[in-house]
């Protein structure tokens, strides 16, 4: 898996930077990646009304790089839409699904989005899955480099205040005690570390 998420982040900066950025930003920012599995099991509520869907896992948005998932053959897994529609993602079982996270989010700048995604259970049956987070080592700051944020220094584009990753993690730690609602998304990335325009006139305003 960690090879897999290794080629796909290859892949992902090849597209976003071009063949000749994407070799020099990798072993400069992702070398120091790893990944953990989480196998999960949905165990539908035993009074869930057949009619309805219910709640696996609420909307939010992974704390990693890159995600992969598998998902078993009842599926259940859907991803919000840029318009909020909640899109199914068919199980197949020759398919991984990868998701952006909130690390690649920020790294990029924004110019990649992390995906709004949640788990809905409509049989009384259990679901299984696997998903793998690969994720930059708690002690790397985030801080998209130039050649990825683009435009010159007095155009400041920055979207995202540099951050420890470690302290990204706590921040969701402790955010999402008492558990994240279906329709609601938790705290995420542009919560923690994203510069809003009270940060830009105050910048503007001391230099
Ligand atoms: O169970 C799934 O299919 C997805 C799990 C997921 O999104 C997560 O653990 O972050
Ligand atoms: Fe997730």
């Amino acid at each position: 898996m960690s090879e897999l998420s290794k080629r796909i982040v290859q892949v992902v900066l090849m597209s976003l930077l071009g063949e000749e950025l994407d070799n020099k930003l990798y072993v400069s920012e992702f070398k120091k990646c790893h990944g953990y599995l989480r196998i999960i099991n949905y165990t539908p509520p035993g009074s869930v009304n057949r009619e309805k869907e219910v709640e696996g896992l609420g909307m939010h948005t992974d704390m990693s790089c890159i995600t992969i998932v598998y998902q078993d053959k009842f599926g259940g897994v859907q991803v919000r839409s840029k318009q909020g529609k909640w899109l199914d993602i068919k199980p197949s079982e020759e398919t991984l699904l990868v998701n952006i996270g909130d690390l690649m989010q920020a790294w990029s700048n924004g110019k990649l989005r992390s995906s709004e995604h949640r788990v809905v259970l409509r049989r009384l049956v259990n679901r299984f899955s696997l998903a793998f987070f690969w994720c930059f080592e708690d002690q790397k700051v985030i801080y998209a480099p130039n050649e990825v944020v683009g435009g010159c220094e007095e155009h400041n584009l920055r979207l995202y205040k540099p951050f420890l990753c470690a302290d990204y993690l706590k921040f969701r730690e402790i955010n999402s005690v008492g558990e994240e609602k279906f329709e609601k998304i938790g705290f995420n990335v542009k919560d923690f570390a994203g510069i809003t325009c009270s940060d830009q006139i105050t910048k503007s305003l001391k230099s």
